[in-house]
């Protein structure tokens, strides 16, 4: 029987195997505490010690000196500052679970898949296998387990929207020690699979015959990509889960294999899609930043933790950030920016080897604000040219564990154009800062983004602490030569 065979799918509930803890997970809800108060590598606390070690006393020196001293003790302060954005997100070293498997045997399903090996080395680019004329992509459905059915969700019906809410929200990406759990709104899952040009058959669900009860979902939109300056029409791939009870029952290679026949038989034969799992192969692997904008109450659900040579006290007056932003003109983008603030995105990201082709009816979907899923903001000029853009999605997590939160409220940096005014890196930093304070005066307890597009122009002067979890982004049946951190500019939210 063939390792993915829907056969070796048992029924729910029925020894199941255990889950708890042990997902491997996507982008996970990353960033959380550390256990116990030593910091990250040894080298780390040698710094941090020398440092305090030589702080000179103040007491009672000539005004030269007592300078000298201040000086010396903010430099000590700056270094514990740079210290714990390092530490305060780093969770126990987690990175076995995340390099790849020792050989591609190991991969039983991936192994069978159009997708480069882990120990290959690319050179020449371009699709692994050849597009297929439709009359040769299987017509039916694979089959499925006779407890189970394929169905396509309808996300228009509330009902059906709810079931694929309820289904994520208990089962989707979790951090390693399960206490922190991606909570995408309803609302949000429709604006994340209903872009311009959105197929209800992409958006698959599984179903238990009996109770209707939804236990499998993957989702996939349509997405003009550049991969090194080739426009190429993709589908990205989204919000694969299984549900608990139901894992390590090869569900999932199903899911995809069942998508990719719908997908197929539309003329399409690539795909994008992100994990925080490791796969046969990464194009690109970037980390996670988190910015704190609430440290007291990332700390309290265990999010974070104050690092050595911090105190609360400080935390919160170096995470402070102003009530109102900074650069004049910056506003709430509306229906109206949508040509200008088109052509700022196009004009900046096709700077990058890969990112989204969008076109106005796209920017429009994905940028126009809505609350609590989408915040965008533009900065006009006095001749009302819009100059800048920058947004941010809204994607809680759930608190699993004990806590006097239910959610952590987080911001995630999405597309964003700054203006070419000659400023350089400081425009940047200039709009992502006001990007904090927006989101912060939004209710936002932190700011996360990953280390791609020119994001490490600003993690550090904006206080952004490095997380513990990988994002890998992935083509499917598309050959291409590692890219660059800095020149990835592809969101899938
Ligand atoms: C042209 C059109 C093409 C369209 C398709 C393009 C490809 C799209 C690809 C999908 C992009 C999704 C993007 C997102 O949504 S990433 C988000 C993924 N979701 C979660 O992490 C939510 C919580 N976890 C779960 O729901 C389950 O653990 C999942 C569903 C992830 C696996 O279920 P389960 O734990 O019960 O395992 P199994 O026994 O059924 O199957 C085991 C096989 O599955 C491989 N596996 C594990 N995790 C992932 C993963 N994240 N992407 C791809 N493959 C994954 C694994 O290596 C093994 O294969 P192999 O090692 O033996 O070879």
């Amino acid at each position: 029987m063939a390792d993915d065979s829907v056969e070796e799918i048992v029924t729910a509930g029925a020894a199941a195997a255990a889950t708890s803890g042990s997902n491997s997970g996507s982008a996970a809800p990353a960033g959380r505490k550390r256990k116990g108060k030593a910091p990250s590598g040894a080298a780390a606390a040698a710094t941090a010690d020398s440092a305090v070690a030589a702080a000179p006393a103040a007491a009672a020196e000539p005004a030269a000196a007592a300078a000298a001293a201040d000086e010396d003790r903010k430099k000590i302060d700056r270094l514990n500052e740079q210290l714990a954005l390092l530490q305060m997100f780093q969770h126990i070293d987690n990175s076995a679970k995340r390099r790849p498997k020792e050989d591609m045997s190991q991969y039983k399903f991936w192994g069978t898949q159009p997708v480069p090996r882990t120990d290959e080395v690319v050179t020449d680019e371009g699709p692994i296998e050849p597009n297929k004329p439709i009359s040769e992509i299987r017509a039916e459905p694979y089959p499925i387990h006779k407890d189970f059915e394929w169905v396509t969700v309808d996300l228009e019906d509330e009902a059906e929207n709810r079931d694929v809410y309820e289904l994520l929200s208990n089962n989707y990406v979790e951090d390693d020690e399960a206490t922190l759990r991606f909570d995408y709104s309803a609302e949000f899952i429709k604006w994340a699979l209903m872009p311009p040009g959105w197929r209800r058959d992409w958006h698959l669900g599984v179903r238990v015959k009996t109770s209707r009860k939804l236990v499998g979902f993957i989702g996939g939109i349509p997405a003009r990509v550049s991969v090194r300056g080739k426009e190429i029409s993709m589908v990205e791939i989204n919000f694969l889960c299984v549900h608990k009870k139901l894992r390590s029952k090869r569900l999932a290679p199903m899911l995809i294999k069942e998508v990719t026949r719908r997908i197929n038989l539309t003329g399409i034969f690539q795909a994008a899609y992100t994990a925080g799992v490791y796969l046969p192969k990464p194009v690109a692997t970037c980390r996670y930043y988190h910015r704190s904008l609430n440290p007291k109450k990332l700390v309290d659900t265990g999010f974070s933790y104050i690092p050595r040579n911090m105190t609360m006290a400080r935390m919160i007056r170096l995470y402070k950030v102003p009530e109102e932003p900074k650069t004049p003109g910056m506003r709430l983008m509306t229906a109206a920016d949508v040509p200008q603030v088109t052509k700022l995105l196009r004009k900046y990201q096709s700077k990058f080897e890969l990112y989204h082709m969008l076109n106005e009816e796209e920017v429009a979907h994905w940028l126009t604000p809505i609350d609590k899923v989408v915040y965008s903001y533009v900065v006009e000029d006095e001749k009302k040219r819009i100059t800048d853009v920058v947004s941010f999605y809204s994607l809680p997590s759930a608190v699993i564990g004990k806590s006097a939160h239910s959610h952590i409220n987080a911001a995630y940096l999405f597309h964003y154009a700054p203006s070419d005014l000659g400023a350089g890196d400081k425009r940047l930093q200039q709009i992502i800062y006001d990007a904090l304070i927006l989101a912060k005066a939004a209710s936002f307890d932190v700011f996360n983004c990953i280390e791609f597009m020119d994001n490490a122009k600003f993690i550090e002067p904006l206080k952004f602490g490095r997380g513990n979890g990988d994002l890998h982004f992935y083509l499917y049946n598309y050959r291409c030569a590692d890219v660059a951190r800095e020149n990835v500019a592809l969101f899938m939210v």
